[in-house]
């Protein structure tokens, strides 16, 4: 298995921690100050990561899809160009953000949502860059973001698993240096469309990370992610669910965000081995609880222990445990033996 290096110390994949991204995406409602607080947030909830989109308007939409009209209860103007505009920081806004993150002490990233972004985030030398699925079926793109060789967290929202296979193919054939993340792109997406089974698949279809971009409601959903085995996990996170804008209905907030970040480290911790033992914490509970082998009857050294004189009980001390009931069964008792006495291996033969 490939691990993705996102910096000298982390690393995705393998045995490395669930690499959690705080996706602002838009969050921020085109203020830089509820930004900064978003990535204070971020940070102190514990995320590996905050996460912005870099749009460059006139490479990702047509002229006419900017001048068409967006009149709905989460727009921030009269066409979708105008909200738009007013969602976007400027790159002196972004470096600013990055420099702020830095003194934070968050790794600070963007989606590139067009070729112009991405190569203003590879300039101001972003750790990754994530391409969302609003370009999972964008092929001059992926080849594009391929061909630059930086390390690449890729969404696959809105497509198939044959554009899925395609996506991998365009960019392993440059480098492995990628993860594909699992999505569904609806705001907020019906828990029964998650498919969250289709992680296993893409870890048995693709040698590369894999992981998980969640727009659904709360954080169960993305928890059963992390035991599925996402090593990547993404969730918008927003300081007031009830502001105005898209997402905010599917994000958390940052006292949320927080237990997020500490239930997926439970569950890490949790997910253990596939042995099935006796585990050193259960012994007090086993010296407690756990049943053995005692005599059913009082019976005398030289009689048969057929099986209503032997009975599984618990008790103090100890008999042989209860697991070796049949090998006791009418064998012959060497001792005389009272009804509740333990049975032991020397006492019978
Ligand atoms: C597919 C994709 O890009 N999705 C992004 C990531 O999840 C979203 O944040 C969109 O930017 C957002 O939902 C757009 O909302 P509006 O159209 O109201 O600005
Ligand atoms: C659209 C994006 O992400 P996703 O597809 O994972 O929701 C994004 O990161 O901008």
């Amino acid at each position: 298995m490939v691990e993705l290096k996102i910096t000298e110390d982390i690393k995705v994949g393998g045995n490395n921690p669930c690499f959690i991204i705080a996706e602002v995406g838009q969050n921020h409602q085109g203020d830089i100050e509820i930004a900064k607080k978003l990535i204070k947030a971020a940070k102190d909830s514990g995320a590996s990561c905050v996460k912005f989109q870099k749009t460059c308007l006139k490479e990702k939409f047509t002229k006419k899809y900017l001048e068409r009209p967006y009149d709905n209860p989460n727009s921030w103007g009269k066409t979708y160009g105008d909200h738009k505009k007013h969602l976007e920081f400027t790159e002196t806004q972004y470096r600013e953000l990055f420099k702020y993150a830095q003194e934070v002490g968050i790794l600070f990233t963007a989606s590139a949502m067009d070729m112009v972004s991405f190569d203003f985030l590879v300039n101001i030398k972003v750790p990754f860059i994530k391409i969302g699925s609003g370009d999972s079926n964008n092929l001059l793109f992926l080849k594009y973001a391929a061909s630059k060789k930086v390390p690449l967290i890729i969404s696959t929202g809105m497509v198939d698993k044959k554009a899925v296979k395609t996506i991998y193919d365009i960019i392993s054939a440059q480098h492995k240096q990628f993860c594909l993340l699992h999505c569904i792109s609806a705001y907020p997406v019906p828990f029964e469309d998650c498919n969250l089974a289709v992680l296993q698949d893409y870890m048995k279809s693709f040698d590369v990370p894999v992981g998980y971009s969640g727009q659904e409601v709360g954080t169960a959903v993305a928890l059963g992610a992390v035991a599925l085995g996402a090593k990547v996990l993404e969730k918008h996170i927003t300081l007031d669910k009830s502001m105005k804008g898209t997402d905010h209905v599917c994000s958390l907030t940052p006292p949320e965000f927080q237990q997020l970040v500490r239930d997926v480290r439970v569950i890490e911790a949790a997910l253990g081995t596939p042995i099935k033992k006796v585990v050193t914490s259960e012994i007090p509970c086993i010296d407690k609880l756990q049943k053995s082998l005692v005599m059913g009857s009082t019976k005398n050294k030289g009689e048969i222990l057929y099986p209503g004189d032997v009975k599984i009980k618990v008790a103090e001390p100890k008999g042989l445990n209860a697991l070796h009931f049949e090998e006791v069964i009418y064998k012959t008792l060497v001792y005389d033996k009272k009804e509740d006495e333990p049975l032991y291996e020397g006492d019978f033969c």
